[in-house]
């Protein structure tokens, strides 16, 4: 599948949000990585189902990917998916049900994925992988933007491309945390096909060129 570049608007300017928004999707992002945090299931808090419609107000149509960051995670759904977003990824460890916290995001017309944080194990995956459409591998601690690559998540993503590749459908393997210029090409390497990054591509003067960059040192060591 084509790589997917998901700029984080968590390190975007947000006084200017929109602005930022259409900039780096005009500078060649594919994706808008939205993160989701409640101050419960992370230490931190972030943007809701107002900002997800404010986007598409201002007239946003690219993808939005809503990392949900919120436990208990069922009841946010409906109203993001009446925001518009276009992809919901939850954490199993914040859902009762992981099942029907999939079939919800479904029934609500949006693409589901599972969120595993580097200590999670791959196993929550063993039941669901035929409604799954996107797996993302956090490579850190998820609630804040700027920390540092877990270079075990390399070898999570290999495992989980083996999963994926044995399943035979075309579910995405997302990555996201300490994305950087210098470490995706080993990233994508190692089997991911979406890349999130916040603060490489936001505190970049130019996004364009951290955009293309990122895209040459994918395509470099897969050929697309
Ligand atoms: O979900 C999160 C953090 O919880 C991420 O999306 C970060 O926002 C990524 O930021 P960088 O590590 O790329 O700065």
């Amino acid at each position: 599948m084509k790589p997917l570049i998901a700029p984080s608007i968590l390190s975007a300017d947000f006084a200017r949000l929109g602005e930022e928004v259409e900039s780096v999707l005009n500078a060649g992002a594919d994706v808008v990585h939205f993160d989701v945090m409640d101050n419960h299931y992370v230490p931190n808090l972030t943007i809701g189902p107002m900002v997800c419609k404010a986007l598409r107000d201002y007239g946003i149509e690219a993808p939005i990917d809503v990392h949900l960051m919120v436990k208990p995670v069922d009841r946010i759904i409906p109203d993001f998916a009446k925001a518009g977003a276009s992809i919901i990824t939850f954490h199993p460890e914040a859902s009762e049900h992981v099942d029907r916290t999939l079939q919800i995001i479904h029934e609500h017309g949006c693409q589901a994925g599972l969120v595993l944080n580097p200590a999670t194990p791959l196993h929550y995956l063993d039941h669901v992988m035929d409604k799954l459409d996107v797996i993302l591998l956090m490579s850190v601690n998820p609630g804040f933007g700027g920390q540092s690559f877990i270079p075990s998540t390399l070898d999570k993503l290999k495992a989980v491309r083996k999963r994926i590749n044995d399943s035979g459908r075309d579910i995405r393997l997302e990555v996201d945390g300490g994305v950087k210029v210098s470490n995706i090409g080993e990233i994508a390497e190692a089997g991911a096909d979406m890349f999130v990054a916040g603060s490489a591509i936001f505190n970049a003067d130019d996004y364009a060129s951290v955009i293309q960059t990122m895209r040459d040192e994918i395509a470099a060591v897969t050929g697309s």
